[in-house]
């Protein structure tokens, strides 16, 4: 359309809606493609331009749904609008936030230009649709995917004319619409740049989305242009550690299609010319800094990697190095945990008289959960991280009558808050956007006829613990967009290592919810406290030792000594993975368990000069959790029994902290490549 003085552009429009309205004919020339592609769709849906019914806003139960589905959008939206609504807080305009739907979300900034029923119309819970509101900057942001501007008269229904709407639609990290940016105000003060605002606004937040999409794997930013590095125009891409690309951003997508002239790229290697390996080697070598590569079709382009974490993780020297990128939060494990490998048994097998190996305090716990094998009483296990809580829940199914029956394991804080409703109590096909066709059968429902294990519900949201309650109490479950309810028979079990007394005090979790869901509370002793570590060490290592097929190996009386009096932080979990350690670095003709095979890390490089006590320094006690934490993590999330490449991999970490964290003189003293060893130590996470 040609840019006119602002009066006779809307002349020009109400003329053309005329000739569009009454005559029936299409004003080509006076109004711009986009709008007239909406004016026909409206009409062409039977839209009457003239309706003027008041529209209901949703019901507060489906916008706290959508708001819901929508957390991770909404939490980084939330700061991108307030800057937004900044700049243009004096020219009276509302800064909003859609769904896929169209369905307001979140609004900011006082429409002071409008009515009262205009008003409600731009708050939350208000839904802009094309199909009910016609042409209009969010509808049609939405129909067309594309950034629109929508000004006074260019509203398909009447009513709305006295808006003028800048919109852009959002794109998740898999290129599919998550929402829509939208900034409307009084039609008869129009400002400039507005649209220009939102696209880059909305730029922002994609890039936003894209970082927290994808916080533990390899980053890198390019352009062609070095100086573009760091703006918005850049392509950012997320790589696995062997190089295959697992997400790209809206400017990568476009670029790498049009390099590649449209044949897909899916891993770095078909792309750049050098190897991948190379690249993480310099960026370790000089984190942030430019590289400039060549391209295998030609050219060259810059390139910045931004995050290293999973190698950081397998090398903590590497953190020293980047820290930009050691500033990248862990994200909590979404899957449910694997099934542990017991020392006192496997989980599969384990039952609660197999964990009864001499300690008095955990003797009574057991003790105590016996007698209410089969009662239906519900169970909640309290202790420190890594005590044991989930194999003593394995061990109470398997002791009870419901053994032949699911173990279904939710780990509360490990589900985003968006997802937990889903996970726990399933979907229909189509509940929401990103939901599978065919739906998803909850946690709660897979659980029937056994026990559903509930870990860490002391960090449960408590709007879920309020359905949660509900479950419980009508022993039924109603999938998310569903309105019927199925009935289940469960088993709870519940674990917690918050003090979940003090959480019901704070009010941060419903005390009706706390009773019903301990019957009866254990707690289990944390690992230093144990009178039986000495037996449950040897238990452990004899499972490990069967594990790589050796018999005849003995634990040192110097080790464990020293098991007996170290404080343990990371409990049984780090004595796990300290002797799954040991057993892979021992060599095949050795007979004995001695400190050489522990981590240094764990004890000093004089493995005995620190007495392992409670004076032992934090940064200490801290090393060697962190030391505990990359086994821990691959210990729970690998099913048993393990393999050799597993025990590998595990020592390849240990030779990693010997040449440390130098890739290419790791890789020359394992005799493999370097690429060999990326790829090895992006398995491990
Ligand atoms: N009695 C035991 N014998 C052998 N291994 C054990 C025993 N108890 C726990 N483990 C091992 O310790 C690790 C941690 O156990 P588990 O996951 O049950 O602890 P948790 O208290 O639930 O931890 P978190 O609070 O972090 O979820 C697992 O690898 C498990 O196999």
């Amino acid at each position: 359309m040609l840019l006119q003085p602002k009066d006779s552009r809307d002349h020009a429009i109400v003329i053309a809606r005329q000739k569009f309205f009454d005559d029936g004919i299409v004003p080509e020339s006076d109004v711009s493609p986009v709008i007239l592609r909406s004016w026909q769709r409206c009409r062409d849906s039977g839209l009457n331009h003239l309706d003027s019914r008041p529209l209901d806003p949703v019901g507060r139960l489906q916008l706290a749904e959508s708001r819901e589905r929508n957390g991770t959008l909404l939490a980084h939206a939330g700061g991108v609008m307030e800057h937004v609504f900044d700049q243009i807080r004096a020219s009276g305009s509302m800064v909003m936030l859609a769904d896929v739907d169209g369905t307001i979300i979140h609004s900011l900034g006082d429409p002071s230009f409008v009515d009262r029923a205009g008003r409600v119309a731009l708050q939350a819970g208000a839904c802009w649709s094309e199909k009910l509101r016609g042409t209009n900057g969010i509808g049609t942001a939405i129909e067309d995917r594309m950034a629109v501007e929508v000004l006074g008269s260019e509203h398909y229904l009447d009513r709305n004319g006295f808006l003028t709407c800048s919109a852009a639609p959002i794109f998740g990290t898999d290129g599919e619409l998550v929402g829509v940016l939208d900034i409307s105000g009084d039609f008869r003060n129009p400002q400039r740049h507005t649209l220009g605002l939102v696209r880059l606004s909305v730029q922002l937040l994609e890039k936003r989305l894209f970082e927290a999409c994808f916080p533990n794997d390899i980053l890198i930013a390019f352009h062609p242009r070095p100086e573009y590095l760091g703006s918005l125009q850049e392509g950012l891409l997320a790589l696995g550690a062997d190089g295959s690309i697992l997400g790209a951003n809206g400017a990568a997508r476009e670029w790498l299609a049009r390099a590649r002239r449209g044949a897909p790229v899916s891993s770095f290697a078909s792309f750049f010319k050098i190897g991948f390996g190379a690249i993480l080697d310099r960026a370790s070598m000089a984190p942030n800094a430019l590289l400039k590569l060549d391209l295998r079709e030609g050219g060259e382009i810059y390139l910045q990697v931004r995050s290293l974490r999973p190698l950081m993780v397998a090398n903590p020297h590497m953190q020293a190095m980047a820290p930009s990128a050691a500033a990248v939060p862990a994200v909590a494990e979404a899957r449910p945990k694997a099934p542990a490998a017991g020392g006192a048994g496997r989980s599969a097998d384990v039952s609660l008289s197999s964990l009864a190996i001499g300690d008095e305090r955990l003797q009574r716990a057991l003790d105590r959960a016996m007698r209410i094998e089969g009662k239906g009483i519900p169970l909640l296990i309290q202790g420190e991280s890594g005590v044991g809580k989930e194999l003593f829940a394995r061990a109470f199914h398997n002791s009870g009558p419901r053994a032949d029956g699911p173990f279904v394991a939710v780990n509360c804080a490990a589900i985003p808050e968006n997802l937990i409703e889903s996970e726990l109590f399933g979907y229909v096909g189509g509940a929401f956007t990103g939901a599978r066709r065919e739906g998803s059968i909850g946690k709660v429902q897979l659980a029937h006829g056994g026990t559903l294990f509930l870990d860490e519900i002391g960090d449960m949201p408590l709007a879920m613990q309020t359905r949660l309650l509900r479950v419980l109490q009508e022993r039924c479950v109603t999938p998310v967009g569903s309105t019927k309810s199925l009935p289940v028979d469960i088993s709870l079990v519940c674990a917690t290592h918050h003090a979940l007394r003090e959480a019901v005090a704070a009010g941060e979790f419903r005390e009706d919810l706390y009773y019903r869901i301990n019957g009866l509370t254990v707690t289990l002793p944390p690992l230093r406290e144990r009178s039986d570590i000495r037996a449950l060490v040897q238990s452990i290592f004899d499972v490990e030792l069967e594990e790589v097929r050796r018999s005849g190996v003995s634990i040192g009386e110097e080790v464990m000594g020293f098991f007996e009096r170290y404080a343990w932080p990371g409990n049984i979990r780090q004595l796990h993975n300290v002797l799954r350690l040991a057993v892979a670095l021992m060599d095949e003709d050795e007979d004995e368990l001695c400190a050489i095979h522990l981590p240094e890390d764990l004890f000093g490089s004089e493995p005995f000069d620190h007495a392992p006590s409670s004076a032992r320094s934090a940064a200490a006690v801290e090393l060697a959790a962190a030391d505990a934490a990359p086994a821990a993590e691959g210990g729970r999330l690998k099913a048993e029994p393990r393999s050799l490449d597993e025990i590998k991999l595990e020592a390849i970490t240990s030779v990693m902290r010997e040449v440390g964290g130098n890739i290419s003189a790791a890789a020359r003293r394992l005799g493999v490549s370097r690429n060999t060893l990326y790829r090895k130590l992006g398995r491990m996470h």
